[in-house]
């Protein structure tokens, strides 16, 4: 619907007035924060001359603490308000940039007034502090304009639902205080907005969508009530851009309660993390905490072990078809993701606790000072219904016994004599002072010198002791990689959830196991099992839980996830047409289970923005239910099918499509390996022609321009053009391999070419030959 020109200028009038409002607020911060900067400049500098020190005696030291407190207090309340206030101006300059992006017109049922209600990502009132002149998107009012089209509406209010009749719902696009665009709206939010926003170029940071949330995707951000939320939508249907609206709206609804270091988003890889760490600032959030799950896994394990990263077992199961063992190491990686595993660990762990574990002997000077086997008997007379942590403490604290029993006894050791001798100066001089301080009050002075020997010794044995007392505090003396690998020495035969190659897993489990190096597939399974022996790490500060790209995730994880977060809410987000690894997947079914029936939700989103029509329609084919994915309405060129008859024209047919898509205005090209080792293969090939990028998985950001990514780093980013390097049937022919390629395929927002020899995949042999274009390329 076209806007009058006296309407579009009385809307920049108001546009005008609120900025100048905003402008005013700015002004009068300013001089406030200076003040409170010249506070904090002064109390710094002027610290220690407010604080009388004075440590004579108790009374006096704890005055001085109290002063020093009460300047510390002085010096955190002024900083607190520094970042509020600053805080404050940014919000404001936003809302001097541009301070709405939608209005609607309500009449409240039983009211004669319509109010026009003015939408933004940050509130503002009027100078009287009366009226709202805007609403924060997540205020429950602004639910009208996600939700509804003009007509009759309601929303929930926090006590009731509110009906009424909505006249108008407009859009707008303002910025530097201007309105560029404006119009008003029917049932879906602005076609024509999203059309612009989705037709621009791709971003090495990903954007807020804030202003064309759809329907379906504000059912999500919204969802309140749910303690598992689960979200399947196709690729590109906005399931991350989502999420992260929803982080923004519960910061939002719950400011009092939920700080933004509660919320955790779990991410597919450290690109990703860089990807998307500009949306919540955008909105004027706090970032949430971000990690990877190898990060947690490192984190956790790191310190003792060297854990195997997902894109390596990616890499194996990808490129090692040819190893002998292979297809054991697969069946090994499926078993190991099931619930089934779970349950024999937890089963294995009730065995141990009858039978004890195994241990490691604790040395001294080369020889065994408890040995094992005495670990294993003091640990067996411990009451077996106490849980196996509570009885690794009570073994912790009798062998922290013994080794002091045995310190006292070294102490008398002819080298400790020696190395008394060996001191340096220093020592002498602190036992000394020691020595001294203890006969302050004392008249006697005659046994300094045994006085002084006996510290000596202590210290000398002490330093020797001190790496022991440290490993049996750290629990070294447990063998959790022998205890664990015994998993496997349990009879298969018996236990009829086992696979059949159970004990065939178990010898290349016990091979890979060597030299403090856990494959991946027994990470999450190993760190689960270590928790359950010295206690669990739980971390009940995080009160959200956020998991994106979660078909990658075993059910094993997400068992082990949420142990791992006991008050966590979680919010799950995945498209099972992605997965990418080899482990069992049981379509979240499992986790479904963790949380009662009644506070559970499923969102299945079908439409998809990311690319054009013509790419949709092309790569929804690849998969079985591909049919139910609805293509946002944006047009674009059919994907192109290049076939390369000549194998050494190959490298020169890539750069001249690389060269034509920057030529063509894209920002972001992206080249699209299988593997790893092709993306470096391909990169020494291209850089001498080519300004390109690659893409490693250690890469924690990527800029625009041409890059070289293999497939599993490519999850859940997007470029401008994407060209698939190899699709041909040599590349791509395991059934197994229909998701990766169908991922890659999905990282296209504008244009998408693939490049094959003689024959194609089958994957796209099976396509309609109208969604594409064949070209030739001699
Ligand atoms: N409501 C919307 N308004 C504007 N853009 C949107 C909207 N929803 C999604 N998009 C855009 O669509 C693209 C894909 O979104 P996003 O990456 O969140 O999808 P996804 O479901 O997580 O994808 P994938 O599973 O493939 O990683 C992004 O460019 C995003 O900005």
């Amino acid at each position: 619907m076209s806007i009058s020109k006296e309407e579009w200028k009385l809307e920049q009038k108001r546009v005008n007035h609120v900025v100048e409002l905003a402008k005013k607020r700015i002004g009068g911060l300013g001089g406030y924060i200076a003040e409170v900067q010249s506070d904090i400049v002064d109390i710094r500098k002027h610290f220690w001359d407010d604080v009388t020190v004075n440590l004579d005696d108790a009374t006096e030291a704890a005055e001085t603490a109290a002063s020093m407190k009460q300047q510390s207090e002085l010096l955190a309340e002024r900083e607190r308000s520094f970042r509020h206030v600053n805080t404050e101006i940014e919000r404001l300059r936003r809302i001097e940039d541009s301070p709405y992006f939608g209005r609607v017109d309500f009449r409240e049922e039983g009211e004669s007034e319509t109010e026009s209600i003015y939408l933004g990502i940050a509130s503002m009132m009027d100078e009287k502090g009366e009226d709202f002149l805007i609403y924060d998107w997540r205020a429950p009012i602004s639910s009208l304009y996600y939700d509804h089209s003009p007509g009759h509406v309601s929303f929930q209010a926090p006590e009731s639902e509110i009906k009424g009749e909505m006249t108008t719902k407009r859009q707008y696009v303002i910025r530097r205080g201007k309105i560029l665009s404006l119009f008003d709206t029917g049932l879906t939010i602005g076609d024509e907005l999203l059309q612009e926003v989705l037709g621009r170029q791709a971003d090495a940071q990903m954007r807020s969508i804030v202003a064309t949330i759809q329907k379906e995707q504000n059912r999500l951000i919204r969802d309140e009530k749910s303690q598992l939320l689960i979200v399947r939508g196709a690729a590109g249907s906005g399931k991350t851009s989502a999420a992260l609206q929803r982080i923004a709206y519960l910061l939002y609804r719950y400011r009092d309660q939920l700080q933004a270091n509660q919320i955790i988003l779990f991410s597919p890889n450290p690109i990703f993390n860089s990807y998307v760490s500009s949306v919540l600032p955008e909105l004027g959030e706090e970032n949430m905490q971000q990690a990877t799950f190898q990060q947690y896994l490192d984190r956790h394990l790191g310190k003792d072990y060297q854990v195997e990263d997902p894109f390596q077992q990616v890499e194996y199961t990808l490129t090692a078809q040819q190893d002998v063992d292979y297809q054991i190491r697969i069946d090994g990686v499926h078993f190991k993701s099931t619930e089934e595993f779970l349950q024999i660990i937890d089963d294995y762990l009730v065995h141990l606790g009858k039978k004890g574990l195994w241990f490691q002997d604790i040395c001294y000077r080369g020889e065994p000072m408890v040995t094992k086997e005495e670990i294993k008997r003091q640990f067996l007379s411990y009451d077996t219904t106490r849980s196996i942590p509570l009885r690794m403490d009570l073994l912790k604290e009798w062998l922290l016994e013994r080794l002091s029993i045995k310190a006292k006894q070294e102490e008398k050791a002819d080298w400790v004599e020696e190395a008394i001798e060996l001191l340096p100066d220093e020592v002498y001089q602190q036992i000394q002072q020691r020595v001294q301080r203890k006969e302050r009050f004392s008249e006697e002075t005659f046994d300094d010198f045994e006085r002084q020997r006996k510290m000596l010794k202590e210290y000398v044995v002490k330093k020797q002791f001190k790496k022991l007392y440290q490993s049996v505090r750290r629990l070294h003396f447990i063998d959790f990689r022998q205890t664990y690998l015994n998993i496997w020495q349990q009879d298969g035969q018996t236990d009829s959830r086992l696979p059949h190659d159970w004990s065939r897993i178990g010898m290349q489990t016990a091979r890979m196991f060597t030299k403090k190096r856990i494959p991946y597939e027994d990470a999450t399974p190993f760190l689960y099992f270590k928790g359950q022996i010295e206690g669990f790490p739980k971390d009940l500060s995080i009160r959200h839980l956020f998991i994106d790209e979660a078909q990658d995730y075993t059910p094993f994880q997400f068992l082990f996830l949420k142990r791992m977060f006991p008050r966590s809410k979680m919010t799950i987000l995945g498209d099972l047409n992605q997965s990418i690894f080899a482990h069992a997947s049981d379509g979240f079914q499992s986790i479904g289970t963790l949380f009662p029936e009644q506070r559970t939700a499923e969102i299945v989103l079908h439409r998809t923005y990311r690319s054009t029509e013509p790419i949709v329609t092309f790569t929804r084919q690849f998969i079985p239910d591909g049919k139910s994915i609805q293509p946002f309405a944006r047009d674009g060129a059919l994907p192109r099918l290049v076939h390369v008859r000549q194998p050494q024209a190959w490298i020169k047919a890539i750069v001249k499509s690389a060269k034509e898509r920057l030529e063509q205005g894209f920002k972001t090209v992206a080249i699209i390996c299988k593997t790893a080792a092709e993306a470096d293969e391909v990169y020494q090939k291209l850089h001498p022609l080519l300004e390109v990028h690659l893409i490693r998985k250690e890469s924690s950001n990527f800029e625009t321009g041409v890059l070289i990514i293999p497939s599993y780093l490519a999850k859940g980013v997007e470029f401008d053009a994407v060209i698939i390097y190899d699709a041909s049937l040599s590349v791509y022919n395991k059934e197994s391999e229909r998701k990766l390629f169908y991922t890659a395929c999905t990282r296209a927002m504008h244009d998408l070419e693939l490049f094959y020899m003689d024959e194609l995949s089958p994957f796209v042999q099976e396509v309609d030959s109208k969604s594409y274009q064949q070209v030739e390329f001699d």
